[in-house]
């Protein structure tokens, strides 16, 4: 029996970037969480202590920094993909790259004045080796409710089951969503704004049976509207709205007033793929 090094990885995690843009009298706002995580011949400093193969994550963090002013920040997916090339490119011993970034949205409230957008995170992911490069684009925290158009029923009882069948409910969740892209070159903005607006239009418009249903309608109208990709991966939390009793009171509660539950949540997860997509080269995780 040996014991030995499993698969490693390396890399300085949410390094916070905020750039401003000053292109005369408006300013534009990039605000970003960049995550890197390098692998590769990286067994010597963990079996021998070994560092002459071991960028320092300080590095990597002053690399971010360094790439703002020299580059420009731009689109995460771009910025990522920069980055990523750069270690793979530049460290022998680095393999493959895999960057992460949160970009939080500001909205304009003059030239250089902005409101911070609460409303979702977007995310960018790219994994970058020799041989390949894969962009994943997703969204986190967009909470989104339907106030009717959704029954659930016809599902199977124990004696265990409780909830009673409804033709009549809210549907609400917090849309945590991946989507690949066919290639590494795009224009990220406008594939991120189509694909959220596919999400949201798909998720309004869907008459739900289910919130198994709705997720397979959001992520195949995703795809039917976007050719540049080949893959949804999405996670959706069920946030129960519960009927509160208003009987007691004297009063009938014709699905108007409810209790929002917080825990426990179901949680519907699925993937949506294009069969004639080339799977993913790299695993990736929503
Ligand atoms: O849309 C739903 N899917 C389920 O699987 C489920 N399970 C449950 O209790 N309520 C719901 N709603």
């Amino acid at each position: 029996m040996a014991i030995v090094l499993g698969p490693n990885r390396y890399g300085k995690a949410e390094t916070r970037l905020v750039s401003v843009a000053r292109d005369g009298e408006t300013h534009t706002l990039t605000d970003l969480n960049v995550s890197i995580a390098l692998s590769g011949d990286l067994a010597a400093t963990h079996l021998t202590g070994d560092n002459s193969g071991v960028l320092p994550t300080d590095t990597m963090k002053n690399t971010v920094y360094a790439f703002a002013k020299e580059r420009g920040v731009g689109e995460p997916e771009q910025f990522a993909l920069q980055l990523a090339r750069h270690f793979v490119s530049t460290q022998s011993q680095i393999d493959k790259a895999h960057i992460t970034i949160e970009a939080y949205g500001w909205e304009r409230l003059g030239p250089h004045s902005f409101q911070r957008r609460g409303d979702h995170t977007r995310l960018a992911a790219v994994t970058v080796t020799a041989e390949q490069e894969q962009v994943v684009s997703g969204v986190t925290g967009l909470t989104l409710l339907n106030s009717t158009a959704s029954e659930f029923h016809g599902y199977p009882k124990d004696r265990y089951t409780t909830l009673p069948e409804t033709r009549d409910r809210i549907l609400a969740t917090a849309v945590d969503a991946r989507w690949r892209h066919l290639t590494a070159d795009g224009d990220w903005a406008g594939s991120f704004a189509g694909a959220l607006e596919a999400l949201t239009t798909a998720f309004a418009n869907t008459y739900s049976h289910s919130l198994q249903q709705t997720l397979y309608a959001m992520g195949s109208y995703t795809l039917s509207q976007r050719p540049e990709l080949a893959e949804v991966r999405l996670a959706l939390p069920n946030k129960h709205h519960y009927l509160v009793d208003l009987s007691p009171f004297g009063l009938t509660n014709d699905n108007e007033v409810f209790i929002a539950g917080d825990r426990p949540y179901g949680l519907i997860e699925g993937t949506v793929i294009r069969d004639d997509a080339p799977p993913a080269g790299v695993e990736w995780y929503l």
